[in-house]
């Protein structure tokens, strides 16, 4: 039995929802929410990190119980118990952690979880003619561990429309994929609703929910602030209503005389090979990150900067030790552990598997991450660990951070996406680094948390650290840059200072055109 399915009343919503709680302990993540959906719109769920996005969509989902309150699909009240009911009823749904085997391959997942009993050359065939049909090609024979996360979540839009759903859930369906890819997407959302699908769709980008969505429900603390027509609002006003106040626009003044500052980083004609058939090889990289500067590390995913992530952090150690300098000293043939304890630290893009352990609590994470290099504070003589030096620093970095959650010490998993990214970015900036090397900072993060997180590398980088920010949000590049470089098929270009930076120049480099192409392109049109 999935939930049950009982006649009622009024109006023409596919979807309303009364009065939905949930708690978690004491914390009271939704409280009494109240939401329409139209048939044939696209609403966006917009609010903060923490604000309780996630808890209502799984609740329509059917993977967590409400405690109180009412769902009506259809005008007919339903309790949604599991997912196989939402599914059944026609509610599909997109995850914002991506819930594919690596080592299957995408019709084999898809395969999974559709558990119709068709032959996979079957499902293989369904899932590509879909594909193609909605623009979002996909290859079923590809392994999932080959793939980029854009290219996962294709396959998870894929297996979702296979489905057949009335209504798709989106949760944060844009913040892994490149601008294409999310113009992309974007029209198979527009097509979606024009065949009279719904779409709910959660997301911290302001100004593509003023591109896409026809109307807006805003969560605060777990409870609904206010609903609006998001084309009518502009960016700054729509994080105003889910921050409840205005965000701090972020400041970097410019850095003097940065040419004789000491080099914290240098990559010298790091090259590498590639591990498998689909990751691209570095060619020949060459930068120098000073102490005192941030530098930017623009382009389309995959294109290299994971790869390159993984050389500079140790995540995969060089053969040619000098490849990778850190405070003068070659650091390539180290481990990520070894080139920790040289004073560097490393976020990686991924938040639960590679950034935390999920099942783990927030100290233990600490732990976890720290213990090699801050064997001191947290472990003592006869390798006892100091339970109350490592709460105390997770209980400083939340507080630094304003990591919000439903216990003192939760474990990664319940915190929300938000505020995990919140947490990582935090644990290796409160080891004061002196070379900080972060992908992606604010994936997932809102607009006031995002800006704090921007303000801090900056003043990490001014008070004399090296900082590499790898983004696929020119806009944060363009606000926290010093300089900004673009990797393309594994090459990265001269840093550009961030005065001669247009998005124009970017653009360009990050399409493959040569640097010295690029400025004369510009300058001649
Ligand atoms: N399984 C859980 N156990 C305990 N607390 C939880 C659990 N899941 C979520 N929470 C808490 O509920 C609150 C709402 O979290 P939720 O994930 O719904 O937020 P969100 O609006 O989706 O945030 P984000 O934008 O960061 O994804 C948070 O304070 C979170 O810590």
């Amino acid at each position: 039995m999935g939930g049950t399915v009982s006649a009622n009343q009024d109006d023409a919503n596919l979807l309303e929802v009364r009065g939905l709680t949930k708690t978690f302990g004491t914390l009271t993540a939704c409280d009494h929410i109240d939401l329409n959906v139209a048939k044939g719109e696209i609403h966006a769920l917009l609010g903060e990190n923490g604000a309780g996005k996630s808890t209502l969509v799984k609740m329509l989902f059917g993977t967590l119980e409400p405690n109180s309150g009412e769902i009506f699909w259809n005008d007919q009240a339903v309790t949604i118990t599991n997912p196989g009911f939402a599914k059944k009823l026609g509610i599909g749904m997109v995850f914002q952690h991506f819930s594919l085997f690596e080592a299957l391959t995408a019709a084999e997942n898809i395969a999974l979880s559709l558990d119709d009993g068709s032959p996979i050359s079957t499902i293989a065939a369904k899932a590509r003619a879909l594909s193609y049909s909605y623009g979002l090609p996909l290859d079923p024979q590809s392994l999932v561990g080959d793939l980029s996360v854009g290219e996962r979540q294709r396959i998870e839009i894929i297996r979702c429309l296979l489905q057949m759903p009335q209504l798709i859930i989106l949760d944060e369906p844009t913040s892994v994929l490149t601008p294409q890819e999310a113009d992309k997407l974007f029209e198979t959302l527009e097509r979606l609703r024009s065949e009279g699908k719904s779409i709910l769709y959660i997301s911290h980008r302001l100004e593509e929910v003023k591109r896409i969505c026809d109307r807006a429900t805003v969560l605060r603390h777990g409870k609904v602030v206010g609903h609006c027509n998001p084309r009518k609002e502009t960016a700054a006003s729509l994080a105003r209503m889910m921050v409840g106040n205005d965000v701090q626009a972020v400041v970097r003044a410019p850095v003097q005389g940065i040419e004789s500052a000491q080099p914290l980083l240098e990559i010298r004609a790091l090259s590498r090979r590639p591990a498998t058939p689909f990751s691209i090889p570095l060619r020949n990289i060459n930068l120098t990150v000073r102490a005192g500067e941030v530098i930017g590390i623009a382009g389309v995913a995959g294109n290299g900067q994971g790869e390159f992530f993984e050389s500079v952090s140790g995540e995969v150690p060089q053969q040619d030790a000098a490849s990778v300098r850190i405070r003068g000293k070659d650091a390539g043939g180290l481990s990520i552990t070894g080139r920790r304890l040289m004073g560097a630290a490393f976020v990686p893009e991924e938040r639960l598997g590679h950034g935390a352990a999920p099942r783990m609590k927030l100290s233990e994470n600490l732990l976890l991450s720290r213990h090699a290099t801050d064997g001191k504070v947290f472990v003592g003589a006869g390798g006892m660990v100091k339970s109350d030096a490592i709460y105390a620093a997770a209980q400083r970095i939340i507080k630094a951070m304003d990591v919000r959650k439903s216990a003192p010490d939760p474990e990664a998993a319940a915190l929300s996406g938000g505020n995990l990214q919140k947490f990582i970015v935090g644990r290796e900036l409160d080891r004061r680094p002196s070379v900080m090397v972060v992908n992606q900072p604010t994936w997932g993060v809102d607009a006031g948390a995002a800006a704090h997180i921007r303000q801090t590398l900056i003043e990490l980088a001014r008070s004399g650290s090296a900082v590499l920010v790898i983004s696929q949000d020119l806009d944060e590049l363009f606000e926290i840059s010093d300089a900004i470089a673009v990797m393309h098929n594994g090459e990265l270009s001269k840093p550009l200072p961030s005065a001669e930076a247009t998005f124009e120049k970017i653009g360009l480099l990050m399409g493959g055109a040569e640097p010295g192409h690029a400025e004369h392109a510009l300058e001649t049109s």
